[in-house]
């Protein structure tokens, strides 16, 4: 049989651990997929010193690669979505598959590329766009199928896992850990995409839509980063016997789905609570299969580079098959989708950990739990510090179960008192059982 054709746009760090693996296993791919695979082309700035691409055909203009009539698979790794965008919708106009490790440009733009895609009768695959290595997209959209997805929650950005793994284990600084994973290459374009939750809530809305069959809602995605995190919010929820992680969560409940990014109180015994470094998991309760866990390297060359070149291995197997008998892009059939709201965070229930600062008084810690009861809410455990030469001191309350409406009304009054310093560090608390 006839060789499949990939051209490859943009040969940076995902771009370089792609080509890598596509020249260094390709005896075993051609073995699994029946015919051989070659890279037809590259559309690139620059070259990259970590790749040989002597004998390669390189263009500095990626839309040469999508026009180009020889290519049947297209790998987008340029990233950011203007371009990528129109890079993607071309080479789809030009009935080419697509592969992409892009989880910004099929958050945002997904629903209009799929349209696009179905009507050619071409594939987007894009399992490198959510949790880099772990193949968690097949896992939901084919191994999960039979279940109804209760809920999910995973540690899906690895710059941010690493940053906090770096910051509680060893004391290094914020800014120093960046650094580090921005010259290891695990690190977006704009970090701040990493470190504000953004990135994880391009993935979590992509892992929802394939979880319960909805068009995505990026812009419907509760997201907050790792920023406003302290040292001393870690050591008193260590103290208690929890973990902090940023986790992406979605949650079907009889109201609604969840949809939620952000720092969150786990037991130390909890298996996400165990996933450290650049390493991701992602938990999916279904209710036949019960509780799931997929792990592995959420960043990296080689890694992400294992879903790109796992993904032009699907597109290639399945080229000649009927479109009809595809697995879905959404894992949902298109015409299927539904319109299940997505819950608003005033509706979310959960437990808090709240960290505040308080004048060593008599009567303040009484007003707070009046005002905790007056608003539903009932506490689990307190932990109050003294502080040696400041009348200043930490207070940490943990408290059970409470919609997110009740705790917004606490948390303004508590902040009102006059012994009460600066703002209420708010962190959620999820039992993952
Ligand atoms: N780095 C990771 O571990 C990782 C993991 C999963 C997904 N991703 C995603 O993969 C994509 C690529 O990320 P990366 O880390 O490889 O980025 P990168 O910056 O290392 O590589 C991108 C490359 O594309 C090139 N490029 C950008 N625009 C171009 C254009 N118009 N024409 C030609 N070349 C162009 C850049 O010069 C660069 O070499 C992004 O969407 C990112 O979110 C990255
Ligand atoms: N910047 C992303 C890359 C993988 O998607 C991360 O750190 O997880
Ligand atoms: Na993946």
């Amino acid at each position: 049989m006839k060789p499949v054709k990939v051209g490859i746009c943009g040969l940076g760090t995902v771009g370089s651990g792609t080509f890598n693996i596509l020249q260094e296993n390709a005896e075993e791919i051609t073995r699994r997929v029946g015919r051989s695979i070659v890279v037809e082309q590259i559309g690139a700035r620059r070259d990259n010193p970590t790749c040989d691409t002597t004998d390669i055909d390189i263009t500095r203009d990626i839309f040469d690669v999508a026009n180009n009539p020889e290519v049947d698979i297209i790998v987008e790794l340029i990233g950011g979505t203007s371009v990528a965008r129109e890079l993607v919708l071309t080479a789809i106009e030009n009935g080419k598959h697509i592969v992409t490790a892009n989880k910004a440009l099929i958050a945002e733009y997904g629903n209009e590329i799929f349209e696009k895609a179905q009507a050619k009768g071409v594939m987007v695959a894009f399992e490198a766009a959510v949790a880099g290595g772990i193949p968690i997209i097949k896992t939901l959209r084919e191994g999960l199928s039979s279940n109804k997805i209760e809920w999910l929650a995973g540690i899906i950005n690895g710059t941010g896992n690493f940053i906090m793994t770096e910051m509680s284990e060893k004391g290094r600084a914020f800014d120093d850990v960046l650094k580090e994973a921005q010259e290891l290459g695990y690190a977006e374009a704009d970090p701040t995409f990493d470190v504000e939750g953004i990135d994880a809530a391009h993935k979590l809305t992509i892992l929802a839509s394939i979880a319960y069959g909805i068009p995505l809602q990026f812009e419907k995605t509760y997201t907050e980063g790792i920023s406003r995190i302290t040292a001393e919010d870690v050591s008193f929820a260590q103290e208690m016997g929890y973990a902090i992680k940023h986790l992406g969560i979605a949650r079907r409940t009889k109201a609604g789905v969840e949809l939620r990014v952000h720092p969150t109180l786990i037991s130390k015994k909890a298996l996400l609570a165990n996933v450290n470094g650049v390493m991701n998991a992602v938990m999916v309760k279904g209710d036949a299969v019960g509780p799931t866990l997929t792990y592995g390297a959420g960043a990296g060359a080689l890694p992400t580079g294992s879903s790109v070149v796992a993904d032009i291995i699907d597109v290639a197997r399945t080229l000649t098959a009927d479109p009809t008998n595809r697995v879905p892009h959404l894992a949902f059939q298109a015409d299927q989708l539904s319109d299940e709201a997505i819950l608003p965070m005033d509706e979310i229930e959960c437990g808090f950990f709240l960290n505040m600062t308080i004048q060593d008084r008599a009567g303040v810690l009484a007003n707070i739990t009046q005002i905790l009861s007056t608003n539903g809410i009932s506490i689990e455990s307190v932990i109050q510090r003294e502080r040696e030469g400041s009348d200043l001191v930490p207070l940490v309350v943990m408290t059970h179960d409470v919609k997110e409406r009740n705790m917004n009304a606490a948390i303004a009054a508590i902040e009102a008192l006059p012994d009460v310093a600066g703002a209420v560090q708010r962190i959620r608390v999820e039992n993952l059982a």
